[in-house]
């Protein structure tokens, strides 16, 4: 029996979190197929990070399930570990460490992983593979914990953040390293609409914890009637993207 719908390399169902009386994600699903790119775009704080973190099985979800290709990041922890690639926002990596001793301990974790210095090549980190992590640049540190999340050729990678704090040239070379990942199913979390609507075969806004709106960025600027996604998000959940907070 010929079937044509491609897997699901992420089946979340109705995800909720809740930290005693604030619900920080409200019942999100997320469905994203073998070898897409797809994005989660929303304000800081609207739960983008919780949500990731219940996929990849760092944060128990108060409801709903997850399945990365079929395996439940829970229950099968070392299968997942196998075919997930995980860059979280705020490394907390070992200081000590050089950058190649880091990409080492990483591929070690998976059977087929990339050659160390194909991985510090990728992200242009040749010369500071024998810096220790805590002398790196914050801009280095974001980029090597690409090259961590990429180095084991996980199936399924999560990034979150991808250029956040990065300069325009690091930001473009990290993007064409993103989009020569054709065969891995990719999840970007963001909140920069160009990178986004640059990478992305579709996108979820979500807004205080709940999924307003999903498709390709097309979709949803022909949705929204407007041009640009910034405005899509604005006619759609009736809030300016961009605001003032202090941790922007
Ligand atoms: N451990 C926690 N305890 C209590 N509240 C939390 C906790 N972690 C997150 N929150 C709250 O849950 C909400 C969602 O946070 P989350 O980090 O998922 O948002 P985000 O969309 O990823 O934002 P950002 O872009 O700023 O990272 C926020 O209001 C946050 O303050």
């Amino acid at each position: 029996m010929a079937t044509t719908t491609p897997p699901l390399a992420i089946d979340a169902r109705h995800l909720v979190k809740r930290y005693k009386s604030k619900t920080a994600v409200d019942g999100i699903s997320l469905q994203v197929r073998v070898g897409e790119t797809f994005g989660v775009l929303g304000r800081n704080g609207a739960g983008k990070t919780t949500t990731m973190e219940m996929v990849a099985g760092l944060r128990r979800p108060t409801k709903g399930s997850v399945r990365i290709l079929g395996l439940d990041p829970f229950t099968d922890r070392a299968e997942v570990r196998q075919v997930l690639g995980v860059q979280l926002q705020q490394a907390n990596l070992h200081d000590a460490l050089t950058a190649r001793e880091l990409v080492n301990l990483y591929r070690s974790f998976y059977p087929d992983p990339l050659d160390t210095d194909r991985a510090l090549a990728m992200v242009e980190l040749q010369e500071k593979a024998k810096t220790r992590f805590g002398n790196l640049s914050g801009g280095q540190m974001q980029r090597l914990s690409i090259a961590l999340a990429l180095v084991g050729r996980p199936r399924v990678v999560i990034l979150d953040e991808l250029t956040t704090g990065l300069d325009p040239k690091a930001r473009r070379r990290v993007w064409a390293t993103i989009e020569s990942l054709r065969e891995q199913t990719v999840v970007l979390v963001s909140h920069a609409m160009d990178e986004v609507e640059r990478l992305c075969d579709r996108v979820a806004l979500i807004d205080a914890g709940r999924i307003i709106a999903q498709g390709t960025p097309d979709d949803l600027k022909a949705q929204a009637r407007v041009a640009t996604l910034e405005d899509a998000f604005f006619q759609l959940s009736g809030k300016e993207f961009h605001h003032d907070h202090e941790d922007d």
